[in-house]
């Protein structure tokens, strides 16, 4: 992450990263209005199908999308990852009341979802999320073990790296989505893995 203006969040137990100002706000709202258009409920890969783990709607952004190609150029700019590593990028949608409760993004190498998650593109390694609005109230994203939670605010980048520098998962970066209390939320996930995601 070697932009101007981005800042580490100093602390031993992760890898983060926030960055004011990443996307200008008029691309902010084409990746909105594209969400809008395209959402669906959420899924769930680490719920034990609990259904009020993640209440969220989710979009998958067509990458033949100007706005969309401009974001994957401003990612990989940010990022220094080559796309092909990339899962597609999605956008998620949070009314009041809805949330993502603490999760980690990494998959267990020994559980019952790592051939089915992973058995192409291997783990999941960084996750880059975009606020794209202003939320009124709550949406923050709270990281249990930095005892800090994030702030949304249209055009702000947060990326983590989920793993420990042997590639096993970092449990420090346990995170949810708070619920939004007022107004709505909509943001930009986009992981990447360990090989090409195909
Ligand atoms: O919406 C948030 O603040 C967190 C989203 C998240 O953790 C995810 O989509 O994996
Ligand atoms: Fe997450």
């Amino acid at each position: 992450m070697g932009i101007p203006g981005v800042q580490r969040v100093p602390s031993p137990l992760l890898e983060l990263f926030v960055l004011r100002d990443f996307l200008p706000a008029g691309l902010c709202a084409e990746l909105v209005a594209l969400i809008e258009a395209k959402r669906r409920p959420s899924e769930l890969a680490n719920s034990d199908g609990d259904p009020t783990f993640r209440t969220s709607e989710t979009c998958d952004l067509d990458p033949g999308e100007p706005a969309v190609e401009e974001l994957e150029q401003r990612l990989r700019e940010a990022s220094g990852i080559d796309r092909a590593l990339g899962e597609p990028i999605q956008g998620q949608r949070y009314l009041v009341g809805q949330e993502f409760q603490n999760h980690v993004d990494w998959f267990g190498r020994n559980g019952p979802d790592w051939e089915k998650f992973c058995g192409v593109a291997g783990q999941r390694t960084w996750t880059f999320m975009v606020y794209l609005n202003d939320v009124e109230a709550g949406g923050g994203t709270r990281f249990r073990s930095l005892r800090k939670t994030f702030h949304p605010e249209t055009g702000k980048l947060l990326a983590w790296n989920n793993l420990h520098p042997d590639g096993s998962g970092n449990r420090d970066t346990f995170h949810q989505g708070m619920k939004v209390r007022a107004g709505s939320k909509y943001v930009i996930t986009r992981w990447y893995r360990e090989k090409p995601w195909g």
